[in-house]
């Protein structure tokens, strides 16, 4: 539970380990399309594709809260399940990742097994899209509380997504339009566990860096562990190059996919992120976090959109579908193989229709 309450119930973040400073964005502003606000939400994912979204002040942002409440306790108790029921529902990537992951079905960029287990809910299997997936009665039971999550999740991501319709040229609802709910995609529910470390010589990484390859992601976290590269790291990252985030209470954490990267010919930026054992006190205790991953239509191109907007660079690029993309980058993933493919932010001089220089 992303509240105060849950906070103050696990051990605090300690204030003395290196963290990246992100914006922190109120939904309440851009609920109200404030222009300003809107405005540092296009700088934030130009500079780093990451920033934080305080969700309090709206009926909105208050339901997405407690959908993220629900969906944390449901987390736990999805993760109390018997090992051997849980496999009965693995994932079976690159073709098909949803279902659950067993701790160390991963590889590290070392080959060392992974340190995370998740469950991946499919958006398609929870409204119906597609034939139900066979699951734990834990969902069965609770599958209107995951169709609430990923009806509300979606909304909350399209007044963001609006934000950024107009800056990179495009009308108003058109980022959000490749992501339709009727339509089958990659969109999922993704509720994850990592392990405590046994002792503070055992800190090491979780899950392997990586972008996430859709259009936008929504994270709620309380205990620490995720870490981001930061865009001045070398082309080589040291491990003392990541950095970690702060989890902030009432707050998502929203970072940009591979898509908004390819969309955008680059302007946006998808970075790097990882988990690592938590810091300090919290590496004692289990990590719980929940990630909703919005992803386009499975046949919803990833070239760049030309819209109203000029990129001054001009390479041709091939056509790929929304479906190859995720399938060739999760096969890397899994492999531990997190070269990414496009990371964007690329200091390109973008014209509007209307004459404007937005960024250079
Ligand atoms: O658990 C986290 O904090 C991050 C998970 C993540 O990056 C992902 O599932 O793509
Ligand atoms: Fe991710």
């Amino acid at each position: 539970m992303p509240t105060k309450e849950y906070f103050a119930r696990h051990p605090p973040f300690p204030s003395d380990v290196p963290v990246v400073q992100l914006e922190c964005l109120s939904f309440t502003k851009i609920f109200a399309r404030d222009a300003a606000e809107c405005e540092r939400l296009f700088q934030a994912c130009q500079d780093i594709g990451f920033f934080l979204l305080n969700l309090r002040g709206t009926e909105e942002g208050e339901t997405m809260l407690k959908h993220a409440e629900t969906a944390f306790t449901l987390t736990e108790q999805i993760h109390e399940l018997d090992q051997d029921e849980l496999k009965r529902y693995a994932f079976k990537p690159p073709a098909d990742l949803f279902g659950y992951k067993s701790v160390g079905d991963m590889k590290l960029e070392d080959g060392s097994p992974d340190r995370m287990a998740f469950y991946n809910l499919s958006q398609d299997d929870i409204l119906g899209n597609s034939p139900c997936r066979p699951a734990p009665a834990i969902v069965e039971t609770h599958r209107p509380d995951f169709r609430d999550f990923f009806h509300h999740a979606r909304l909350i991501l399209s007044r963001l997504l609006s934000c950024l319709d107009a800056p990179l040229g495009l009308q108003d609802g058109t980022l959000i339009s490749f992501s339709p709910l009727e339509k089958a995609s990659g969109t999922s529910l993704r509720l994850l566990k990592a392990l405590p470390s046994a002792s503070s010589s055992d800190r090491r990484t979780d899950l392997v860096g990586h972008t996430d390859l859709g259009s936008i992601t929504m994270l709620f976290n309380v205990v620490g562990g995720l870490q981001i590269l930061p865009p001045s790291a070398p082309d080589v990252p040291q491990d003392s190059d990541w950095r970690f985030v702060r989890p902030m209470p009432d707050c998502a954490l929203i970072n940009l996919g591979d898509a908004m990267v390819r969309w955008s010919g680059g302007v946006v930026r998808s970075n790097m992120h990882r988990v690592a054992t938590a810091p300090g006190a919290q590496r004692e205790v289990e990590r719980l976090s929940v990630a909703y991953l919005l992803r386009p239509a499975l046949e919803t191109s990833m070239q760049r959109l030309r819209g109203e907007t000029t990129v001054t660079e001009d390479e041709e690029e091939e056509f790929i579908s929304a479906k190859d993309w995720e399938r060739m980058r999760a096969a890397q993933i899994v492999k531990g193989e997190n070269k990414p493919a496009s990371i964007g932010g690329k200091k390109v001089s973008m014209m509007v229709a209307r004459g404007e220089v937005l960024a250079s």
